[in-house]
């Protein structure tokens, strides 16, 4: 049985606005196998969150295909899209995006309770993982009272608590310290290794990007040898 999680082929993403074509992705193929840690660098503008967004089932691609394990993305419905981002895709962003009316264990709840989960069982689950990521301690503060670092691993802690098999993290750490930075790629490899989530992870930073196991260089909508890039920024 084939061990990939997550494989795009010859993708394409154009945007047309009357005679205006602009070609933002130029036939992406890769994979990503079960657990993997791979990164995405490249400069800016040359397509990487249009990309994670494909990915995620967040946008439409222009040709080529998606699948998700058997599964093909474009082909599924917008209800069954819709349960695959909530049960086997995780998504971290630049901007935790917390709710801020609401505790950090509310927040990491909160995708348990969509799925169906019972209120009791959600926080209690979502407690477990705030503790799995260091944050047991904040579990009744509210974003505004956490730092930028702590945060961020409570928004982890949120992408994480249904154990999805793939987390899509686009500048996860482009808001924090280099120090903090480092702690957070130290915590999504240690969630790899406790759940066997796969992490794909847009960064502007090389260095942070070797922290992982693989890493991607996108250029002007496509993938290039990481030497190739070197050259042209
Ligand atoms: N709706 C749109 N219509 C036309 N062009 C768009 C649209 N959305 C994005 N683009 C273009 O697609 C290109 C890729 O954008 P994208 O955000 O994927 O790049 P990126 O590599 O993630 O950049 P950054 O590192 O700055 O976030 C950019 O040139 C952008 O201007």
């Amino acid at each position: 049985m084939s061990n990939a999680l997550l494989t795009c082929s010859n993708v394409t993403k154009t945007y047309q606005e009357g005679e205006l074509e602009t070609h933002v992705l130029k036939g992406v193929s890769f994979s990503i196998e079960k657990g993997e840690l791979v990164a995405i660098v490249g400069a800016s503008g040359s397509g990487k969150s249009t990309l994670l967004h494909i990915l995620g089932a967040l946008d439409t691609l222009t040709e080529g295909d998606v699948f998700f394990e058997d599964k093909d993305l474009m082909k599924m419905r917008a209800s069954e899209q819709a349960t695959l981002r909530n049960q086997s895709i995780g998504f971290i962003y630049q901007f935790h995006h917390l709710l801020a009316d609401f505790t950090a264990v509310e927040n990491v709840a909160m995708p348990l309770m969509i799925g169906g989960e019972k209120p009791v069982e959600a926080k209690r689950r979502a407690m477990e993982m705030l503790e799995a990521v260091g944050m047991g301690h904040r579990g009744e503060h509210r974003p505004s009272e956490l730092s930028g670092g702590e945060r961020q691993r409570v928004a982890i802690a949120r992408a994480v608590v249904n154990r999805p098999a793939l987390v899509l993290a686009d500048e996860p750490t482009g808001n924090l310290d280099h120090k903090t930075a480092l702690d957070i790629y130290d915590l999504m490899r240690e969630l790899n290794k406790e759940f066997n989530t796969a992490f794909l992870v847009v960064t502007h930073d090389r260095e942070l990007a070797q922290k992982l196991d693989r890493q991607l260089s996108m250029l002007d909508g496509q993938f290039v040898e990481s030497n190739a890039e070197a050259v042209a920024s």
